[in-house]
């Protein structure tokens, strides 16, 4: 079993490159499939959610060229749909949660499509209700085999409609607008997820042919075409882990600059860590923090204690949640952290418990913090880490903490971050990876 072992309390220094977006990555990727012409896409992070679905579209039988590292060229010319029946299909396709992002393309240009119930995150219900609804309001014919917890699509043609979703859901809005592209007619799509994401989503199938307007809004309209061509396509910064390396600064006192950020895509990211009183400053694409002995909490204006919650973009990513969390055990004041989308993604916080942070868990979405100031140093210890944003929450209080700690399972860390004891050594962080 993979494990990191980390000898923390040492301030870091340096300059750290985001790897591209792990959501943007998949999204991307799976819209490949939607032409037969080649599509060249740069900074993917080759992490294992990234590259297990590479191997899912090589297994169909997408050729698949690696031009350089992180630089890859997707060419769908046939698709093998005896394998998406078969066993090995239903294996790989159930490990990660973009998966189900392969329905959408394959739905609108072959009027097939099958997907297993995919993986990802444990962290509470994950639905797809908005997916499939989508599908049947554009004329596809859904089934779901309980037994074999299996899902397919058809349809002879896609029809545009009006759709309002249920939910801004992320992958489902993907979903539809690569099922949309290829449909017959007009599709509007009222209450769509605009993460930047979705938004490079609609960029790279524009450059392809595709006809949307509304880009970055709630509220997209897309003009089928009869087929599309390639394109070109480079991947953002990773929003995600750009947070993450703010809150590792912050904890650990360093002097950290995350180069080319992409500052226009990062939303209220800065603005909701500097709400923890953590210095951010913009330089050029850059952000730099300074290294700070202590940071303090805002209140709201009324003087009442902060909340910080999650909501559908532009609104607080929930996948920074347990960063920010993580943050506050260390910073001078209170804040109540409101995980409103995942009802088990809070459960971490025992192990901070453990290590010396004052939380109250008040219920499976809220967590009362009481930071400590950097006056009492969290404890090294040994944990299991339970999600992706969880695994790097426990990794940064490590790396604060007095001691040596483990983390295990970190599977659930390298699926997101792309070899991050590499590239955290490089700032000088004593983390080693070993086998136990
Ligand atoms: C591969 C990928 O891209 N995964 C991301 C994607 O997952 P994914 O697309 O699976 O998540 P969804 O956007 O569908 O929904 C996430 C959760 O939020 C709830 N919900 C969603 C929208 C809404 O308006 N109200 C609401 O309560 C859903 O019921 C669900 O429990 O988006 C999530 C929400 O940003 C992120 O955590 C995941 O990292
Ligand atoms: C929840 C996440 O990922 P996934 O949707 O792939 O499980 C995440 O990236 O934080």
């Amino acid at each position: 079993m993979n494990t990191f072992q980390i000898c923390g309390g040492k301030p870091l220094h340096g300059e750290f490159y985001p790897q591209g977006a792990k959501n943007e990555a998949l999204q991307v990727i799976c819209a490949t499939l939607l032409t037969s012409k080649p599509v060249r896409i740069k900074n993917i992070p080759e992490i294992q959610d990234v590259l297990i679905l590479i191997e899912i579209l090589k297994t169909v039988g997408v050729k698949v060229v690696r031009n350089v590292k992180g630089d890859y060229t997707f060419c769908s010319e046939k698709i093998d749909f005896e394998f998406l029946k078969s066993k090995e299909f239903r294996k790989n396709g159930a490990q990660l949660r973009g998966s189900i992002m392969l329905l959408g393309p394959l739905l609108s240009r072959f009027g097939e499509a099958y997907i297993p119930v995919p993986g990802g995150d444990k962290i509470g219900r994950r639905r797809l209700d908005t997916h499939f609804k989508g599908f049947i309001d554009l004329g596809a014919q859904f089934k779901y085999d309980d037994e074999e917890k299996f899902y397919s699509v058809k349809a002879k043609k896609l029809n545009g409609n009006y759709l309002l979703l249920e939910e801004a859901s992320v992958t489902g809005t993907a979903n539809i607008i690569m099922a949309a592209v290829l449909a017959e007619g007009k599709t509007q799509i009222y209450n769509a997820a605009c993460e930047p994401y979705i938004q490079q989503l609609c960029k790279m199938l524009i450059k392809m042919g595709a006809k949307i307007e509304g880009v970055g809004s709630n509220f997209l309209t897309v003009y089928g075409v009869s087929e599309l061509n390639g394109a070109e396509h480079t991947v953002l910064p990773d929003m995600i882990e750009i947070g993450s390396i703010i809150g590792l600064a912050a904890m650990t006192k360093s002097e950290i600059t995350i180069k080319e950020v992409s500052w226009e895509n990062l939303g209220n990211i800065p603005d909701t860590f500097r709400r923890l009183g953590i210095l951010i400053e913009k330089k050029g694409d850059d952000l730099y923090i300074p290294s700070q002995e202590h940071y303090k909490i805002q209140n709201f204006i009324d003087g009442s204690i902060l909340t910080i919650s999650d909501a559908p973009w532009p609104g607080f990513t929930p996948d920074l949640l347990s960063i920010i969390l993580v943050v506050a055990t260390q910073a001078k004041g209170s804040v109540l952290i409101h995980q409103k989308m995942f009802e088990s993604r809070l459960f971490f916080v025992d192990k901070l418990i453990d290590m010396g942070a004052q939380i109250i868990l008040c219920d499976p979405h809220r967590a009362t913090v009481i930071g400590l100031n950097h006056e009492i140093p969290l404890r090294g210890t040994v944990m299991t880490s339970p999600d992706i944003r969880a695994g790097i929450s426990l990794l940064i209080a490590a790396m604060s903490a007095k001691g040596t700690s483990r983390i295990h399972n970190i599977f659930q860390i390298d699926r997101g971050y792309e070899n991050i004891d590499e590239r955290l050594r490089v700032l000088g962080a004593d983390i080693v990876r070993i086998d136990v």
